[in-house]
């Protein structure tokens, strides 16, 4: 059971390891069956939701397909989104940040099991439910994680930018994903523990954030200081391969740090839109377009030049 967390983390894990196999996969089997999940835990924001509203069955997909979105966002709909990528990469820490706006420091502690955290994304007005599923990275899972792919309706999938296998596993990774899942989950390449040197970008901003900007600047250059930096020279991967990489596959990237916040709730506004954007029909309305969204979402921000 996983150490860092705190209480709250560890009452929402279920241990898998203390399953023998056999009984492991009798009680995947059931619960594929039933189609509940393993867990009802963590975060319940808004509790009166049961896990289970989240899953679908097959069936029920099939008629969905079938039929076309409504004209208006229905908010009762909760929306199954798994944290995926090899064990260290930050998955666990990633949703404490977005969850909590918090990172936990200290030694790493694998996840054992697979939990939930609801959250709820305002997007234009409406509130997108989100399930958060955190699954554990390590390959002995990686059967146990199968079985929930088939119902997600959304995937963030994390690579550490300091671990060039984390980042060479991603392919082993989507195609898994294209294997389990269905053909429609909405996918989001992350590389995860940016160096990140949050800095005003020179050339715009009021005359305090540019002051703050050629302050930064000189101080970064000169080597004396850098501001909120998370990892100072451990970078393994270019951002340039990470979006290389997102290109070929057709999936939104982007580079966050779940030790800073850097671009966590942007990756989730993200996901929540498109989920949105998708589940509602507007005949007369361009469709929403996650890479120029992210984009402009950076851009905006303006203030963050990365390592
Ligand atoms: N510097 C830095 N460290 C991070 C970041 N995200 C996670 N970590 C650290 O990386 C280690 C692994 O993080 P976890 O969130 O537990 O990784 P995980 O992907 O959930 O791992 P599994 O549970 O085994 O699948 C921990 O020591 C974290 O403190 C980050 O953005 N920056």
């Amino acid at each position: 059971m996983r150490e860092r967390g705190g209480e709250r983390e560890r009452e929402s894990l279920i241990p898998l390891a203390s399953c023998s196999a056999a009984e492991l996969a009798e009680d995947r089997m059931e619960r594929m069956e039933s189609m509940e999940p393993i867990s009802a835990h963590y975060t319940t924001d808004y509790p009166e939701i049961h896990p289970d509203s989240g899953f679908e069955s097959r069936e029920s997909c099939d008629i969905q397909a079938k039929t076309p979105p409504p004209t208006t966002y229905d908010e009762e709909l909760v929306h199954k989104t798994i944290l995926v990528g090899d064990s260290g990469v930050g998955k666990t820490s990633l949703l404490v940040q977005f969850d909590q706006g918090k990172f936990i420091p200290g030694s790493f502690s694998a996840t054992v099991g697979i939990g939930f955290t609801n959250k709820v994304v305002t997007v234009d007005d409406a509130k997108v439910k989100l399930q958060i599923w955190d699954t554990a990275g390590q390959e002995r899972f990686r059967s146990v994680t199968h079985a929930y792919y088939r119902d997600a309706h959304a995937l963030l999938l994390l690579y550490d930018i300091s671990s060039r296998t984390s980042f060479d596993n991603i392919r082993a990774w989507l195609t898994e994903i294209h294997e389990y899942a269905q053909s429609d989950i909405v996918i989001m390449l992350l590389g995860n523990k940016l160096l990140a040197a949050i800095l005003p970008r020179p050339g715009g901003g009021s005359a305090t954030e540019m002051a703050l900007c050629v302050f930064a600047w000189v101080v970064l250059h000169k080597k004396l200081w850098r501001i909120q930096a998370d990892m100072s020279s451990d970078r393994a991967i270019r951002r340039e391969e990470g979006e290389r990489l997102a290109r070929e596959y057709s999936v939104p990237f982007m580079e966050t740090s779940a030790k800073t916040g850097v671009n966590v709730e942007l990756a989730f506004t993200a996901v929540s839109k498109e989920l949105k954007h998708r589940a509602v029909q507007h005949p007369n309305e361009p469709k929403f377009q996650i890479h120029e969204y992210i984009e402009a979402q950076k851009e905006k921000s303006g203030c963050c030049s990365y390592i």
